[in-house]
């Protein structure tokens, strides 16, 4: 059996969604199965906590199977993150209703899967719950030898006509979860989000 990362399942989160949270903002964070969710939610929370992140070895992670709930405070403002697995990608629309923002991973090294995320990328972005929602997508594994670069990536999905046919206000970025490169500028943009 494979072993899984300690998640909190809602397999039936159709038929029986969640009470509404009503602690803090939420935050969702979508992404295709390995792109690196897990990873950079640990590295954020580090160093949302010290200030600052050893980038030695990157902590073990295995794929989440169902969501992974994590409460960050930034500038006294408290956020929740909720990675919802890659594998969960059928379900991810019983939890748009209560977010404020989106965070959209895309793993940049994976030059055969960024198409697919893309068009997962589009869908999420018609979402009627999600209209309102301000997205980060994050171009990950920047670490990674011979990947496109991100101009490359933008021109040959044609991202910055989605970008501007979109309802929500849209940032991008590259990043490595892994040498922590662009992290900084994701809780920036996290700070901005959480109320
Ligand atoms: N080189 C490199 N590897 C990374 C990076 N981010 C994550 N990884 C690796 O990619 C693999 C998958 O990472 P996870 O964080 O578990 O991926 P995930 O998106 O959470 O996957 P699911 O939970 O299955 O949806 C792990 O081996 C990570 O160490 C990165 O920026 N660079
Ligand atoms: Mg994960």
């Amino acid at each position: 059996m494979v072993p899984r990362e300690a998640t909190v399942l809602h397999a039936n989160a159709q038929r029986n969604p969640e009470p509404k949270m009503s602690r803090h903002e939420v935050c969702l964070l979508l992404g295709a199965t390995g792109v690196g969710k897990t990873l950079l939610l640990k590295r954020l929370l580090k160093l949302s906590l010290q200030g600052a992140v050893e980038m030695d070895s990157p902590p073990h992670t295995l794929p989440t199977v169902g969501t992974n709930l994590t409460d960050m405070t930034l500038r006294r403002k408290k956020l929740t993150i909720r990675e919802l697995g890659g594998c969960m990608g059928p379900i991810w629309p019983s939890y748009f209703n209560d977010c404020s923002s989106v965070i959209f991973v895309v793993d940049s090294s994976n030059i055969a899967q960024v198409s697919a995320s893309c068009i997962q990328l589009l869908s999420v972005l018609s979402a009627e719950p999600l209209r309102d929602a301000s997205v980060l997508i994050i171009f990950n594994k920047r670490d990674v030898h011979c990947t496109m670069s991100l101009v490359e990536m933008r021109s040959l999905f044609r991202l910055d006509d989605v970008v501007a046919c979109a309802p929500q206000p849209i940032t991008m970025l590259e990043a490595s979860a892994r040498s922590g490169t662009g992290l900084r500028e994701v809780l920036a943009w996290l700070e901005s989000v959480a109320k």
